[in-house]
């Protein structure tokens, strides 16, 4: 768990973060998100000391940040930067590695837990760890940079625009399947972004900040929903349906859905949002699909009809 405290940092007078208090649970996601400039980053860096705070304070897993020597600190927080951070005359297996030869470990050691992350990050190691970055995509860059934090299984992991330099579709690609990544599930993760579906996406919760304080933190639904202020109100203006069919998840409106009978096999699961399963049925061309609830173990159908009226419905209620 994070706890940041009352934290401010000025550079030379410029009040980039200005006062600001958040808690981050263990294992969940908070996203940092707000216009160029409004002091994201900085807080960011604050939490692994890239950046000092100017005052305030930090407690990660009940810790004082500032009681071990940075380069201590960071060894138990990966770390993700806006432009990936490879050493460009690394191989990918050297760029993984950095941490765990820190750390001493045994060469095999490092192979078999690196090897496991690429794996899993769908790079064949085979094919791909003698490759030196600029021999790799942009989105490959991302998975070496992201299977470089993870290497040691640090309990926290902060990331600086991670998919920033991607073109949107293979930025919607990589965000899903770093979504469902079982390396990333226990972690408690501070991603920072400018985009607003890509922290609706990963969000738990969402710190909305502008000019260096945060405006407001909540749930992607209780910002979309119930904005507290005119800054919350505008920022989510431009794509208001999208993002209120992202934050309702089936699993909010799993009483107003038909139960399907003889279903073989679900397509999506109840955590998952209305615009998923828009998306998903159109993608399929399919008329219905099935969703699951895994706590009840029931089966529900939805159609792009049913997801319209369920959604005029809570409109038209509010
Ligand atoms: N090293 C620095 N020296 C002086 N000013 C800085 C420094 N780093 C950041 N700032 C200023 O602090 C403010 C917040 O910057 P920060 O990088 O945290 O914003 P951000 O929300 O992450 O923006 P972006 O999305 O553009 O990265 C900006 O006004 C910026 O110019």
């Amino acid at each position: 768990m994070i706890i940041a405290q009352n934290i401010s940092k000025d550079f030379n007078g410029i009040h980039a973060v200005k006062n600001i208090s958040f808690e981050v649970k263990e294992g969940r996601t908070m996203v940092f998100l707000g216009t160029s400039g409004c002091g994201k980053t900085t807080t960011l860096k604050m939490l692994n000391r890239l950046i000092e705070p100017s005052s305030g304070k930090i407690t990660i897993n009940g810790q004082d940040i500032f009681s071990s020597k940075p380069e201590i600190l960071r060894r138990s927080i990966g770390y993700v930067s806006q432009n990936n951070g490879l050493f460009p005359h690394y191989t990918v297996a050297e760029n993984i590695a950095v941490v765990p030869n820190l750390l001493g470990w045994d060469k095999n050691e490092i192979n078999e837990r690196s090897d496991a992350l690429l794996k899993q990050l769908k790079l064949p190691v085979e094919e791909y760890a003698n490759k030196y970055p600029d021999e790799l995509s942009g989105g490959q860059k991302q998975r070496v940079a992201i299977a470089r934090a993870l290497v040691s299984d640090p309990p926290v992991l902060l990331m600086d625009e991670p998919f920033g330099a991607l073109d949107p579709i293979t930025r919607a690609g990589i965000r899903k399947e770093f979504r469902e990544l079982p390396e990333l599930k226990s972690k408690t993760i501070v991603l920072v972004t400018h985009d607003v579906q890509e922290a609706f996406e990963l969000g738990d919760q969402i710190c909305l900040m502008d000019n260096g304080i945060i405006v407001q933190t909540g749930t992607p639904y209780e910002l979309i929903f119930n904005p507290t202020n005119d800054f919350s109100k505008s920022f989510f203006n431009h794509q208001r349906l999208q993002l209120e069919l992202s934050a309702l998840k089936f699993r909010n409106i799993w009483n107003d859905l038909a139960d399907a009978e003889n279903a073989s096999a679900a397509s999506l699961d109840s955590s998952q949002s209305l615009w998923e399963g828009m998306e998903l049925l159109s993608e399929m061309n399919e008329e219905k699909l099935i969703v699951k609830d895994e706590e009840s173990n029931s089966l529900k159908e939805i159609t792009i009809q049913t997801i319209q009226s369920v959604y005029l419905e809570i409109k038209r209620k509010r």
